[in-house]
């Protein structure tokens, strides 16, 4: 058992290793119950396999790896804004309306420019390879 110093060190790092285990535990639990994180995790392993193939730039890996974390971050804060909805009220109420679907807007948002970005990195390259 340390004290002082080393012990606050010591229970830190604790904390901080228990609370990304958490934070798997979470993405875990989200990624076998939510069927859209699982077409999100699709739609991101076919970006980074258009990426190589295509050898895409390194300015153009970062807007790709940035969408694919930002689109999976929000669908994950999606999904526990709803079950935290589903939580206090499984009646039908405006509010928990209103809550869930201001968090899909934000989600379908983040698609949309996701959606747009693709196209304008893969679509020229795309119709080259098939020879337009
Ligand atoms: N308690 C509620 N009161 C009123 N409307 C609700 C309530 N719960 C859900 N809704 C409405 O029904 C829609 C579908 O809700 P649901 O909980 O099935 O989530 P979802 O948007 O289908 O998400 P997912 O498919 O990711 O689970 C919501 O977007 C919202 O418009």
């Amino acid at each position: 058992m340390h004290t002082g110093f080393q012990g606050f060190k010591d229970n830190a790092c604790m904390r901080l290793i228990k609370s990304f285990g958490y934070a798997i535990a979470g993405i875990a639990v989200a990624v076998k119950t939510e069927r859209n994180l699982k077409i999100h995790l699709v739609f991101a392993t076919i970006a980074i396999g258009f990426s190589f193939f295509f050898s895409i730039s390194k300015t153009e890996w970062l807007f790709i790896l940035f969408l694919i974390g930002g689109m999976i971050s929000l669908e994950l804060l999606n999904t526990a804004i709803e079950r935290a909805v589903n939580l206090v009220t499984e009646e039908v109420h405006p509010l928990a309306k209103q809550a869930k679907d201001i968090a899909a807007g934000a989600v379908f948002i983040f698609a949309c420019l996701s959606v747009v970005t693709g196209l304008i990195i893969f679509l020229p390259r795309l119709a080259k390879w098939v020879g337009l």
